[in-house]
């Protein structure tokens, strides 16, 4: 995959290895002190994820910090995700670090079971940590229940309830682990008996029943199962219609949606299982998380100290939100917060860009879109087509990128994918569902969800329209999915859901058409430089201020901004019209 700053791309390509080219403001986040939560929020392409992650790089290169790789955690939105952070911290060498997708680090279940939108969001609200450690409580209390007698090997034990209270009180009091409770039982029990044997196994039969090993899984399905259980546990904070959602016949299958995963993860953590714990995690894509996963992921945090990495833009699923207030409620409060926005994009080259931002007035009003630095090399590529004609021309444009050496996506809505795999498969194109290594699949066909976080060289957009209709925030995923490409768009669809292409335009020389379907005009060439005057006084007064001048922007900005920075400095001097 060629990245910005390939020759391919003119303005980067002096900068190679982006360390010569941080951002003053990406330099002050990298070196952002270890006792915080530090939030990076911006447009796409700003360098949030690459940002965070030479944070993690400098954490590990601080000697004084002594932080080791593997106390380092690293989240994103998919596996493909995760890939990708591992493959540039390892770049960077940085072995060692967890990298994990948010599902990837929760119980491992049988999921894929379908659920309605509304299910799916109340599994994911924070109350729902309440209900389990009231149903858990609920479940323990009634194993607590004392047997007056127990049947052993066909003979009857008398149990002493006096004795087993006062162990179950001292197992209790000094947080006994399972192997010491049964220890216990068994010391308090076999004391001044005639038959040990006996009532030693008497003690493991108790023991069993006392303290049986909590399987969250089955606990979870058996709570599922029961309107009666989650009545109770529930202690008037749901409505019945809610209750309803949550209730389903016992032993369906598949067992689990997505949704559950963060619930076995409470359900684990409150009967007394801890996972792994990291001394500094990385949450990217946070936007989207819903609070029982932000819990899950506050879990995994030994200390509070945190890098939170997410564009509101780009906020869809059920959780699509517009601030970072509810995401930052459910993460460690004991280390200050600082919130701090990237503003400058240096994956999507202008042409690109461009097309992407008229989508945000409508996906996202309040967000400032980010200002691109790069211009790239061809204009957004516009194809109009009929259903039957569309998974052709999509994999042809893909096709041709792969042919050239380039990365691909084809980010297609689900109800034009199975026609695309077909066409991909007839003409046997190396392709993947998740993105390739050096030796991977050069096209990738994803979702535009799955697509989250990624970038390519080339992006094949099908039925921006579909996208759009399919989500209820299906503009904010359709601007994430335009906005993945390094140099080169295609948007491939119906007519009336594409942007209006301009007239080709006749070349005179040739009599043919040119190249169809550009969005935006070609940057115009630069003007020739203006003549110094004779007068040596100006001349030397010219060059002083073009010194100051210079040496500022050297101080403050990288060199792809300076342009930036001199067109808004004619804007700031030239009079009002
Ligand atoms: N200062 C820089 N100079 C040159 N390239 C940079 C710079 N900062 C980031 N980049 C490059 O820009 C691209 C986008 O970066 P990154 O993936 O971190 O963006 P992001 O903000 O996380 O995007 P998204 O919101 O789409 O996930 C990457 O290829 C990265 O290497």
């Amino acid at each position: 995959m060629s990245r910005p700053g390939t020759p391919e791309d003119p303005l980067l390509a002096a900068a190679g290895d982006w360390s010569a080219t941080i951002g003053d403001a990406q330099d002050e986040l990298i070196r952002t002190a270890p006792e915080s939560v530090l939030i990076i929020q911006g447009g796409p392409g700003t360098g949030k994820t690459d940002t965070a992650l030479r944070r993690v790089a400098w954490l590990l290169d601080e000697p004084d910090l002594g932080l080791s790789a593997p106390e380092v955690l690293v989240v994103g939105p998919s596996h493909a995700f995760a890939r990708r952070t591992r493959t540039l911290l390892e770049g960077w060498g940085h072995e060692g670090v967890a990298h994990s997708s948010i599902d990837g680090l929760l119980p491992k279940a049988v999921t894929g079971r379908p659920e309605a939108p509304h299910v799916t969001r109340l599994k994911g609200e924070a109350r729902m940590a309440g209900l389990l450690g009231r149903a858990i409580e609920k479940h323990r209390a009634q194993q607590g229940v004392i047997p007056p007698v127990l049947s052993v090997r066909g003979r009857v034990v008398r149990l002493d309830p006096a004795t087993i209270e006062r162990v179950i009180t001292t197992a209790k009091a000094s947080e006994a682990t399972a192997g010491d409770r049964r220890r216990l039982l068994r010391a308090a029990l076999v004391a001044g008996t005639q038959d040990p044997r006996l009532i030693l196994e008497a003690a493991d039969v108790l023991a069993d029943r006392l303290w049986p090993e909590f399987e969250a899984a089955t606990f979870l399905a058996e709570l599922f199962a029961s309107r009666e259980k989650l009545t109770e546990a529930a202690e008037g904070e749901f409505t019945e219609r809610e209750i309803d959602a949550l209730v389903r016949a016992p032993g369906e299958e598949p067992p689990f949606s997505e949704a559950d995963l963060p619930l076995l993860d409470e359900a684990e953590h409150v009967s007394g299982t801890e996972p792994q714990t990291y001394a500094h995690v990385v949450v990217d894509e946070a936007q989207d998380l819903s609070p029982m996963q932000l819990r899950a992921i506050s879990r995994r945090s030994s200390n509070g100290s945190l890098t939170v990495v997410g564009d509101m833009a780009q906020s869809t699923g059920p959780w699509a939100r517009d601030d970072w207030h509810d995401v930052l409620a459910h993460l460690p409060s004991q280390m200050p917060h600082v919130h701090r926005e990237l503003h400058f994009g240096y994956r999507i080259p202008r042409q690109i860009f461009e097309l992407a931002a008229e989508l945000l007035p409508t996906a996202a009003p309040s967000v400032q879109p980010p200002t691109t630095v790069r211009e790239g090399p061809a204009e957004p590529v516009i194809a109009p087509v009929e259903p039957s004609g569309r998974a052709a021309v999509v994999v042809a444009a893909a096709a041709d990128h792969a042919a050239d050496g380039r990365s691909v996506a084809v980010i297609c809505p689900a109800r034009c994918r199975d026609e695309i795999e077909a066409v991909l498969r007839t003409q046997e194109l190396p392709w993947g569902t998740a993105p390739g290594d050096d030796r991977g699949p050069a096209i990738t066909l994803l979702s535009p969800h799955e697509a989250k976080g990624l970038e390519f060289d080339a992006a094949v957009v099908v039925e921006p329209g579909f996208i759009v209709d399919d989500d209820p925030r299906g503009h904010r995923l359709l601007y994430t999915a335009l906005t993945r490409a390094t140099g080169h768009l295609h948007l491939v669809g119906a007519p009336e859901d594409l942007p209006m292409a301009p007239e080709p335009e006749s070349d005179p020389a040739s009599g043919e058409a040119a190249e169809p379907a550009s969005v935006s005009a070609p940057p115009a060439p630069a003007p020739p430089p203006l003549p110094m005057p004779d007068d040596p006084v100006l001349r030397e007064r010219i060059d002083m201020v073009a010194q100051s001048l210079a040496e500022t922007l050297l101080a403050n900005l990288t060199p792809e901004l300076w342009p930036v920075a001199l067109d808004r400095l004619i804007e700031l001097i030239s009079p009002d019209p």
